[in-house]
């Protein structure tokens, strides 16, 4: 049995407040995930990718089809199903520190290891002697990284993030690429990670998703072998990267209506 299953998922919004029509944004998903993946999704702009990872959340739930998790139908959010957004997601009034025992207090982990355990999540993300700082005085690749901490605090299996890096700059994005791609390694986490950045995903991951442009739909997958340099100017990134070029869709374009 797969990890996370989605089958036949489709999600479509009313357009009106009559709810007489709505449009199809994600069409028909079949996507099985086994335990310990590393799987991008990737494809234009409004193509479905941050729907997918909201129904895999549990934020949402699909209109047709089902998504399911170890087997059973996904109902809503919970801590082995952890997010980082975009956006950076830590509460200003709180330290470092807290913020990460904060996501353990709402996940009702043993209160006496808290402090203990948040401890050693930020050490893992290389920020321990940032514990005491507010968020305001870390960098933005700082406190994604806090963001990184709450998930392995939380003891996530699967991490799913929304373009995490992308408001980085190129350097700081590329730290954070090797750090995650390092952690997956020793910690075999599975991790479900949007980018709209080719050579991110052929960097990362260990399977890449090509979507369509909407409805979104899947056009293309690739299993990235393990011992595929890891380099983005090697012979076979390159010709990774130039295969998923030559199939990635413009942009996102129609439309489709459901009676
Ligand atoms: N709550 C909502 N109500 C109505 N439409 C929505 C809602 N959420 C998403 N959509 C629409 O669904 C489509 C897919 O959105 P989604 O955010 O998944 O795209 P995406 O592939 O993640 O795009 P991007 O790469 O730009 O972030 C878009 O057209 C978006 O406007």
């Amino acid at each position: 049995m797969a990890l996370i299953e989605l089958s036949h998922a489709t999600k479509a919004y009313w357009t009106d407040r009559s709810k007489r029509r709505a449009r199809i944004v994600l069409d028909d998903v079949d996507l099985a995930i086994e335990e310990g993946e590393f799987v991008c999704l990737i494809g234009p702009s409004g193509c479905g990718k941050t729907v997918t990872l909201n129904l895999i959340a549990g934020f949402e739930q699909p209109t047709r089809g089902s998504v399911r998790y170890r087997g059973r139908e996904v109902a809503g959010p919970g801590p082995e199903r952890g997010v980082v957004f975009q956006e950076y997601s830590l509460l200003p009034w709180l330290t470092v520190l807290e913020n990460v025992v904060f996501a353990l207090d709402s996940c009702g982990a043993p209160r006496a290891a808290r402090r203990d355990t948040a401890l050693s999540a930020l050490r893992a993300v290389g920020l321990a002697e940032f514990a005491d700082q507010r968020p305001n005085l870390l960098s933005g690749g700082m406190k994604q990284r806090v963001a990184i901490a709450r998930l392995l605090a939380m003891d996530s299996d699967v991490f799913l993030m929304d373009e995490p890096f992308s408001a980085l700059d190129e350097q700081t994005r590329a730290a954070l690429d090797a750090s995650l791609f390092h952690l997956w390694r020793e910690r075999r986490k599975t991790v479900v990670f949007i980018t709209h950045n080719i050579s991110e995903a052929v960097l990362l991951a260990s399977r890449i998703v090509l979507y369509s442009g909407t409805p979104g739909s899947i056009i293309g997958q690739w299993r990235v072998p393990e011992d595929l340099p890891r380099d983005a100017g090697s012979p076979e990134a390159r010709r990774l990267h130039a295969e998923i070029r030559d199939l990635m869709p413009a942009s996102a374009c129609s439309f489709a209506e459901d009676a």
